[in-house]
């Protein structure tokens, strides 16, 4: 059965993320294979020309679910009827900086951005920010959309998430779907802290199949750096990955968790496990009937919980910074 047409808002259409992004959205990935799409791209005045290229390329691709694709520079019309907003626009870091770095350069994008989606996206409107400082960003553009339902607003882990799952299949030389309960809590940043002592591996815990100094100075390490690793490596922020990641949280998002299972996704807190009310930090999420949902009542053991507190910490300081500048 064919659904109703879902527009779809991808803010940075013309960058790297955009371009591994669009392709796989046009081709019915990011919902399903039933729904169809009418694409809207925003950029910024200077790269709305390779915006418009990238367009011309989905339309060659005879895409049979893609009704229709917009390019524009005008915030409050990318927005305008919007169902899934993808929020990806904003400088990247380069060599040497930290994500936080940016919140100054890529925090001002955000409220236009929250006050656009206020004023002219779907009652039903999902927003997931992906440009850096991820969760700050969710933030800020959620407080400058009082009418839309802060839930809506979230940040993306799963990247964080993914890189998680892959570093502990190869150690254990299992496969990526013989893992269940992994999570990322707190922030997308070198700080986040990936959670093994819930994740289950054959029905048992991963924790305790893994050495506790692979742990602490190799996996949790390697995941919460691997950005860093990446730009590197490749001289550029990570860009498939990160689109593939944006696929996997939306996806979820509206399709659910698998029995049992959960993923990670930077929601807004409700002050589970102490984590300050209101803060766009990563927990273990459930999706269900289209919400996230905190996973609850799991039990944070002493390794885990100085961790988790770091992160959210950084969260609760990058908070003070965007008040200070007057971005929430
Ligand atoms: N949350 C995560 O896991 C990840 C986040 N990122 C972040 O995603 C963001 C995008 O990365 P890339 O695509 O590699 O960067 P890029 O530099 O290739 O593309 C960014 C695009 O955003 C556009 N842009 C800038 N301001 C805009 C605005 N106000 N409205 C609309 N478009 C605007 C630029 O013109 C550019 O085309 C960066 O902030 C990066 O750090 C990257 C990887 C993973
Ligand atoms: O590291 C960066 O700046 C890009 C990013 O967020 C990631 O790859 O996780």
């Amino acid at each position: 059965m064919t659904r109703s047409p879902v527009t779809v808002t991808v803010t940075g259409a013309a960058g790297q993320i955009g371009y591994a992004l669009l392709f796989r959205i046009a081709s019915g990935q990011l919902i399903g294979p039933d729904t169809p799409i009418n694409l809207r791209l925003l950029e910024i005045p200077q790269a709305v020309k390779a915006a418009e290229g990238t367009a011309m390329e989905l339309t060659d691709c005879a895409f049979p679910l893609l009704r229709s694709i917009e390019v524009t520079d005008d915030t409050h019309r990318a927005f305008e009827g919007t169902n899934i907003a993808l929020l990806v626009g904003a400088r990247p870091r380069t060599q040497g900086m930290e994500r936080g770095d940016l919140l100054e350069a890529n925090g001002g994008i955000f409220k236009p951005q929250g006050e656009a989606i206020n004023a002219n996206a779907a009652d039903d409107v999902r927003v997931l920010v992906v440009g850096n400082p991820a969760n700050t960003n969710a933030l800020i553009a959620q407080a400058h959309a009082p009418d839309v339902p802060a839930e809506r607003f979230t940040a993306m882990t799963r990247l964080d998430h993914n890189r998680a799952l892959a570093q502990l299949a190869i150690k254990l030389g299992v496969g990526i779907d013989e893992i269940q309960r992994l999570a990322i809590w707190g922030n997308h940043s070198a700080t986040q802290y990936p959670d093994l002592f819930h994740a289950e591996v054959g029905g048992k815990i991963a924790a305790e199949q893994v050495e506790r100094e692979w742990l602490s100075e190799e996996f949790i390490p390697t995941v919460a750096k691997r950005g860093a690793a990446i730009i590197e490596a490749r001289g550029a922020s990570s860009a498939a990955s990160a689109a593939n990641a944006a696929i996997d949280h939306v996806h979820t998002w509206v399709n659910g968790t698998a029995e049992g299972d959960w993923t990670s996704a930077g929601v807004v807190s409700d002050g589970s496990y102490g984590v300050p009310e209101g803060l766009i930090s990563s927990f273990p999420v459930r999706a269900r009937d289209g919400r996230y949902e905190i996973v609850q009542g799991l039990e944070i053991d002493e390794f885990s919980r100085p961790r988790i507190d770091a992160s959210v910490q950084e969260l609760v300081d990058e908070r003070e910074t965007v008040r200070r500048l007057g971005l929430v």
